[in-house]
């Protein structure tokens, strides 16, 4: 990802000059920062489409999912990474190395910090960990002040520039909407000069099946109770196109799997007479209706698949 100029399909020099004076920009960004402090809810913010699965739960987010913020000055790429934590499982390490592969590779580094809750140890950790990347810019991002008052705030952009010597720092936030295009000229003005790296209708570039997959597990995750988190996968195993009438296309019928680690979870997930995992089923359906924009036959079916975390084979079949 160091290498980009020149490194496109898209257009050419001429293609990629901006309106006015300014010189075209892409890069990639990625958001740390400790479970639960926006990463995701800020992408999806700032590329304003559903792509990052958000959760009121922590450290859920386990894939790289990139998603694209176009603008006609350039192109930012978010790379949205799992969290950095000390590991504990196999998966746990296999997070770690991606996110070490993941941040080794960035223009630049946004690490947030919510505007509610003070700088602490696991904050420090993280700020730490940055110097392990010299190559990116490093901008603090103060998440949610909406949750914050004045004088706090105030005093956490105190605390974050204490921190290191930023690039920038911006308060923001991504559920009242404040701030957050200040955040993306930040950002760009970090960037590269570098002719465009994706084409203009492309948000993500992670898969269609993953996509569903993502919202699969998000809806399982709903309501579920504390040990879950952790034990859910979910997997697109079959997709079957229905004949549609007056050459409308039919509906599209996807066949899934939920996986989870013991029988005491899969009781968990399909509850009492199948109830939860009808719910599942619904609220998943209509993400993915909304994602795909047409209708769609969706087949969950729960599995177990033993200690899934500790085992390579099964951490392949899932993707990771
Ligand atoms: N009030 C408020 N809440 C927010 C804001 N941004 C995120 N949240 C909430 O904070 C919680 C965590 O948000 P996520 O975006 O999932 O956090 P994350 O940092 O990606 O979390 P991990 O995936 O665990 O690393 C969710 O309940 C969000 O709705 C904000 O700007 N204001």
């Amino acid at each position: 990802m160091s290498e980009h100029a020149g490194d496109t399909g898209t257009g050419g020099e001429t293609a990629a000059a901006a309106p006015g004076d300014a010189p075209y920009r892409a890069g990639f960004v990625s958001f740390v920062g400790r479970p639960n402090v926006g990463k995701s809810t800020l992408t999806n913010a700032l590329v304003g489409e559903k792509i990052a699965i958000t959760s009121p739960k922590p450290q859920t987010t386990r894939r790289a999912i990139r998603g694209i913020v176009h603008r006609p000055d350039g192109q930012l790429i978010i790379v949205d990474t799992p969290g950095i934590h000390r590991p504990r499982t196999l998966l746990g390490e296999r997070l770690n190395a991606l996110v070490e592969a993941t941040l080794g590779d960035v223009d630049v580094i946004g690490f947030c910090v919510p505007a509610n809750e003070k700088v602490g140890p696991g904050d420090r950790f993280i700020n730490e960990r940055l110097n392990d990347f010299p190559r990116a810019r490093k901008v603090a991002i103060l998440t949610k002040v909406d949750e914050a008052s004045r004088s706090e705030i105030i005093d956490q952009l105190a605390q974050l520039g204490a921190l290191r010597e930023w690039d920038a720092v911006v308060p923001i936030s991504s559920v009242a909407g404040e701030q957050l295009d200040v955040l993306a000229d930040v950002l760009l003005g970090l960037m590269p000069e570098s002719p465009p790296l994706y084409e203009a209708a492309q948000t993500t570039d992670e898969g269609e099946d993953d996509r569903i997959a993502e919202l699969i597990r998000e809806a399982a995750l709903e309501g579920a109770r504390e040990e879950l988190p952790h034990s859910l996968a979910a997997t697109v195993d079959d997709r079957v196109e229905r004949e549609g009438e007056d050459g409308r296309p039919g509906l599209l019928e996807l066949y899934a799997s939920i996986y989870v680690e013991r029988d005491s979870q899969k009781g968990i997930v399909i509850g009492k007479g199948g109830a939860r995992l009808r719910e599942v089923g619904e609220r998943a359906r209509r993400e993915i209706e909304a994602l795909l924009g047409r209708r769609v036959y969706l087949s969950l079916r729960v599995k177990v698949l033993k200690e899934w975390q500790r085992d390579p084979k099964a951490l392949g079949r899932l993707g990771f």
